[in-house]
């Protein structure tokens, strides 16, 4: 797992103030259009949840997506888009959310899955992502908590020293 972090951490490229002022982006597209590298973390990710783990992958949009087919067609399983607002054209199940740098709502076919299924999520990057704070919620500053601890290990205010983000994401 330890090569598998660092074969992820060799194909991304930081980008400075993207696609804000103070936003370290993480980008990963240097890993998906490199095929073998590509290809060992999809079979890396298959094997850390086992293939019959899992009946369907639901892919967050756009990067997602991405990932999603790709372990979808690896292990034979279907996959699920899970897309910005106004995108699927039946009736939906939908959630608002807080991005490191801005918001947004997830929708998904309310028959995207059957009863009992098993769904793989998956997604490129997890940087703040929790739905919008109960008013009881504390609020935890940057720092706080170290880089690397389970809690944070891929909150990327956190390991940047920047901006706020959800007590959720920490012990309490
Ligand atoms: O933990 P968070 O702060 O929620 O950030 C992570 C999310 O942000 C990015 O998606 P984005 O909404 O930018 O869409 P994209 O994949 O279409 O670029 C990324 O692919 C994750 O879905
Ligand atoms: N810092 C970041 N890099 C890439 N994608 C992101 N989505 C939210 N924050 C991000």
């Amino acid at each position: 797992m330890a090569d598998l972090a660092e074969l992820v951490a060799s194909h991304i490229v930081d980008v400075p103030d993207f696609p804000k002022p103070g936003i370290l982006f993480k980008d990963l597209t240097p890993l998906f259009s490199d095929g073998p590298a590509f290809r060992e973390v999809v079979d890396g990710i298959v094997a850390q949840y086992g293939a019959a783990s899992f009946d369907v992958v639901a892919g967050i949009e756009a990067r997602g997506f991405v990932i999603a087919a790709a372990i979808a067609y690896a292990t034979g399983v279907g996959v699920v888009p899970v897309r910005k607002a106004g995108k699927l054209p039946r009736a939906v199940h939908s959630s608002s959310y807080e991005l490191e740098y801005g918001e947004a709502v997830l929708e998904v076919h309310t028959d995207a899955f059957r009863p009992g299924e098993r769904v793989l999520v998956v997604d490129d990057v997890l940087a703040t992502g929790a739905p919008p704070p109960p008013r009881s919620t504390s609020w935890s500053a940057p720092g706080e908590h170290s880089p690397g601890s389970p809690c944070c290990w891929s909150c990327r205010s956190c390991q940047a020293g920047s901006g706020w983000h959800h007590a959720r994401l920490m012990p309490s």
